[in-house]
Formats: C-alpha cells, sequence, structure tokens
C-alpha cells in the first residue's frame, strides 16, 4: 500500500535508485521507490552490463576451448555447435534470479515502499504515482532522488528505423547469431560485443565516427587491442561518416564515407547502433518544477543538487560518466550526506572502469592525455605481460600495464592494463590511486607468486631502478 506522505521518494530501481532507497530506508526513513520496469535492477541487470557479460562468458569460453589443444587437451574436434537457445535461457534464467534476488533483499525494510509503475512530479514535494496494479495516487514527499537512467541514442541517420537496425537492448534478445554484423560506434559497448559476436562466427565491421575506437581510455593500449581485434578478423572503419542505411532483400547496405573517398556500400544483415546514450527525463514532470536540463542529463551540483533544493538525481541520467559501479557510489555518498554525515562525493578523477573486452582492458584514475591536459608532470612505470609466469601458464602472455605516477614524490595518478583478468587488478589498482600510493609503497607491497598482481609490484620496482 502507498502512503500519503513520504520522507524520500526515489524514481528508478537501478544501480543508483536502489542502493540509495535502501540506505536511507535503513537509517529509519520513510521511502517510496517506484521502478518503470518489471523488477529492480536497471539496464544494468537487464539491458547492460550483466547479460552483456553473459554473453561475453560463453565467447571465453568457446575460445579457451578453441584453444585447448595448446594445453595438451586434444578434443575430438574443434567445432564446438553453439546452442544460442541455451546461451539464452541461460542468460534469463541469471537475471530472473538476480531480479527476484534484489526484490527479496530490498521487501526486508519495513520502511521501504516498493512500487513497480511510474512517477511524475506535481510540484517541489507531490508526485503522482500511476502503479501497475493499483489506482494511481498522489503524494507528499519531503526530498526525492531521480535516478531513471538513460537508454540507447539514435542519431538522425537515414535508415536508422529498419527493423534490421537493433540497439543495444535489442540484440542481447536476438534469436540467433547474425552472419555480417555492422556495429556503429566504437564505444565500449561496440567493441565488447562486437568481439562477443566475432567469436560466436560473426563477420563483424565496426564503424567509427571519431579518429580512434574507445576515445576515452589509454590509445596505446586500445592500438594493441585493435592489432588483437584484427588478427580476429574484425574489421575496424575509422574517421566513418554513415550516409544512411539502406534495405535489402536479405538485409541492408551501410553507405559511408570515410574522409573525402568516395562513398562505399557495405552489405550487412543486421545493424547494432551503439553511438551513446541519452537520458531518461520524458514524463518526470520536470516542467511543473525548477530542475533544468540539457541533452545530457539533469543538470546538478556537486552535491548532486538539482535546482530544487530538496530534489536530487545521479547516475546516468546526468550524464557521464556512465558506470554501474559509479551511480551506486554517488547513490551511497548521497544517502550518507542526506543522513547528516558529510561525506566527499565520488570523485572521476579516482573513478574506474574495466571494458569486457578480450583481453580485458581496465583503468583506475587518470589518462595520459588528462595528466598532460593538467599540467601534471609524471612518469610511466610499465610492465609487458609476455614475461609475465600467472599469463604464460594461462596462454595469455600478451598484454600491457601503464602505471603513471608523479615526478616528484611517486604519487600513483593512474593505472591502465590491457590482459585477460584485468577486471580482478582494479580492486588494488582503485585503492593505489584514491589513496594516492607511492611507487615506492606499491613496490614493498608482498604481492603473492604467480599471480597476476606481481605485475604491480615488479613494474614499479623496475621504475625505480631508473
Ligand atoms: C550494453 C551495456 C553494457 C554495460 N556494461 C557495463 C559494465 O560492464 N559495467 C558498468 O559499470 N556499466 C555498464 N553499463 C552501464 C550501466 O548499465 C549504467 O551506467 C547503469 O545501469 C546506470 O545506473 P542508473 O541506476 O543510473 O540507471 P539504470 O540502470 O538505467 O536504471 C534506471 C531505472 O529507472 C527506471 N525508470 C526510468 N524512468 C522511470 C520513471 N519515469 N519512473 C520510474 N522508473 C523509471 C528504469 O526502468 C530503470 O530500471 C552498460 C550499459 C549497457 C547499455
Ligand atoms: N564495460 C563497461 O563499463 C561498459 C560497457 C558498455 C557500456 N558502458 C557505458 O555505456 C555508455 C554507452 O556506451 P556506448 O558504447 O553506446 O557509447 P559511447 O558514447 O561510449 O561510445 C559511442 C561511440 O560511437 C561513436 N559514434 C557516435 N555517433 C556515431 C555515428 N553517427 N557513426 C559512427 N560512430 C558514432 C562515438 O564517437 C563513440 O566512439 C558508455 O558511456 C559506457 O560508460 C560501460
Amino acid at each position: 500500500m502507498i502512503l500519503d506522505k513520504y520522507d524520500y521518494l526515489v524514481i528508478g530501481g537501478g544501480p543508483g535508485g536502489t542502493p540509495v532507497a535502501s540506505a536511507l530506508a535503513e537509517a529509519g526513513k520513510q521511502v517510496l521507490l517506484v521502478e518503470k520496469g518489471a523488477g529492480l535492477g536497471g539496464t544494468c541487470l537487464f539491458e547492460g552490463c550483466i547479460p552483456s557479460k553473459i554473453f561475453r562468458e560463453s565467447a571465453r569460453r568457446l575460445r579457451e576451448l578453441q584453444e585447448s589443444a595448446e594445453f595438451g587437451l586434444c578434443l575430438p574436434t574443434r567445432d564446438v555447435h553453439i546452442d544460442w537457445s541455451a546461451i539464452q535461457e541461460r542468460k534469463q534464467s541469471i537475471l530472473h534470479l538476480r531480479s527476484i534476488g534484489a526484490m527479496q533483499r530490498i521487501r526486508q525494510n519495513p520502511s521501504l515502499d516498493v512500487t513497480l509503475g511510474s512517477a511524475m512530479f506535481l510540484d517541489s514535494t507531490h508526485a503522482h504515482i500511476i502503479p501497475v496494479s493499483d489506482s494511481p495516487v498522489d503524494i507528499e514527499f519531503r526530498q526525492a532522488i531521480i535516478a531513471t537512467g538513460s537508454r540507447p541514442f539514435r542519431p538522425p541517420i537515414r535508415g536508422v528505423d529498419n527493423r534490421q537496425v537493433l540497439d543495444s537492448g535489442q540484440i542481447l534478445d536476438i534469436n540467433h547469431i547474425p552472419k555480417r554484423l555492422a556495429i556503429i560506434g566504437g564505444g565500449p559497448i561496440g567493441v565488447e560485443l562486437g568481439q562477443v559476436f566475432n567469436t560466436f562466427g560473426s563477420e563483424v565491421t565496426i564503424y567509427e565516427a571519431g579518429p580512434h575506437i574507445l576515445s576515452h581510455v589509454d590509445q596505446d593500449l586500445v592500438e594493441h587491442l585493435q592489432q588483437q581485434m584484427a588478427a580476429d578478423g574484425i574489421d575496424i572503419v575509422e574517421n566513418c561518416h554513415i550516409k544512411c542505411i539502406s534495405h535489402t532483400g536479405s538485409g541492408v547496405f551501410v553507405e559511408y564515407q570515410v574522409d573525402d573517398n568516395p562513398s562505399v556500400h557495405r552489405f550487412a544483415d543486421t545493424v547494432l547502433l551503439v553511438t551513446g546514450r541519452q537520458p531518461n527525463t520524458e514524463s518526470l514532470g520536470l516542467e511543473n518544477t525548477a530542475i533544468e536540463q540539457t541533452p545530457h542529463g539533469i543538470q546538478v551540483n556537486g552535491q548532486l543538487q538539482t535546482k530544487e533544493s530538496n530534489i536530487f538525481a545521479l547516475g546516468d541520467v546526468i550524464g557521464q560518466p556512465m558506470f554501474a559501479h559509479w551511480a551506486t557510489a554517488q547513490a551511497l555518498s548521497l544517502a550518507k550526506n542526506l543522513m547528516g554525515h558529510p561525506t566527499p562525493f565520488p570523485d572521476a578523477d579516482y573513478n574506474t572502469m574495466v571494458i569486457f573486452s578480450e583481453p580485458e582492458l581496465a583503468m583506475a584514475g587518470l589518462t595520459e592525455t588528462q595528466a598532460q591536459s593538467r599540467d601534471i608532470d609524471y612518469k610511466v612505470a610499465r610492465y609487458d605481460y609476455k614475461q609475465d609466469a600467472r599469463a604464460q601458464i594461462a596462454n595469455q602472455a600478451r598484454g600491457q600495464l601503464k602505471i603513471l605516477y608523479t615526478s616528484g614524490g611517486h604519487r600513483i595518478i593512474g593505472i591502465h592494463i590491457l590482459m585477460e583478468g584485468a577486471g580482478d587488478l582494479m580492486g588494488e589498482a582503485a585503492l593505489a590511486v584514491a589513496q594516492g600510493i607511492t611507487l615506492e609503497e606499491l613496490a614493498n607491497a608482498i604481492h603473492p607468486h604467480p599471480t597476476l598482481t606481481e605485475s604491480f609490484a615488479i613494474a614499479a620496482r623496475t621504475a625505480l631502478r631508473g
């Protein structure tokens, strides 16, 4: 049952909204969490992080099977049959399990009401709630948090409404493996899903408008990754202007132009359009409040406060960076501050990310480009996983580590890794960057052998020896 009055209204039950609602309710506040979708988990659970990584896990295991002879394991055949519907069923069952688990955990809190439905502001302290399985009600709230996330952006390209053009959500539900997959956009989604479908047998082309794919990460490492992708047969077209997508009997032609060269038409049976995301702000009734927004998202100050001082916003709906862990970090800081415990809000300079490419590309802290733009005097400690024991054992002896540290003081400001397993090294990297650990401290910490974490200490010791 929905009450007339709440301390907090939280709109959106993704990695941003759910933790802030839980933390506020655990502190004894009366909270209403309204989620428009089928359950709690947001884009991350239903259309993002989790389903894409479930596909990636199958792709990774397929690669391992294909390499098994190198480990002395001779399978009867190299041709592994891919049961796509079984992969999809496995995905569905994990999503279902996680969604049920999230709902059960949250329902244990008596001061937190969860409603599946939508919410619309009537003014800065009242909202109209439309539950899916109940009559609409108007409520009063003291404070509100908007965490409604984002959805795929469709650029104005002629032909993008063609039914063979899928967005990231739609491709995760596809019922077959495309033969020829054209991916428009070389960001994290394009690279991750491009490699996954390439491993499953799709012929993949990535069309990127900018001069490089993955423009926000270390470009040295991206270059190594691109070599790997090219070796796997993925074609990457950079500096590319997509002119239109036109329908043919069995698929589409992607018409594009690179620089001033003549236009080229290439056939694909499926197009994946992944050119960024836009905030979910429609039908929130923002026009009934003083809240301001741009095409990139709701405007907030450093404390995540909108132009209405009692309404806050966080996660994808306020724009970049767009990561599940970032939305959660913002949510937990906001909850502490709202509870009267002043806590710093997440600082993008200490953020971490993992692109689940093959191999993984992960970073914590600043890139060289960022360090240079701030005139930071820095040096780079390097390590090549070609020499790494753990990597050799795993037949993964290719990859690089870069540690950025200040020339004076040796404080670590950025860690970048291209290596299968890099994602799991990011906890230590995040701590090193956030705590301003020095190269000497990293070198002196005892790292277990033979593990990939040794690379941190070896790189640090090598750099200190000069
Ligand atoms: C394919 C893909 C892969 C990704 N992989 C990763 C990854 O590996 N790691 C990572 O960190 N990030 C990843 N991301 C990004 C990550 O999913 C988002 O950054 C994260 O989900 C943002 O959390 P959020 O809570 O801000 O928004 P969301 O997760 O989008 O949640 C918002 C919720 O609000 C609900 N909502 C919207 N409007 C209303 C309304 N009017 N009323 C009520 N409810 C509403 C939505 O239904 C949704 O459940 C990926 C994204 C995609 C698309
Ligand atoms: N592993 C992860 O953490 C992960 C994985 C997937 C997505 N995400 C998040 O989801 C968000 C969305 O990802 P995304 O890959 O859609 O967006 P993105 O904005 O990161 O990348 C989009 C890419 O498409 C290119 N592009 C834009 N318009 C184009 C056009 N007309 N033709 C060709 N290329 C064009 C851009 O130059 C850019 O390189 C990201 O911000 C990311 O943070 C994170």
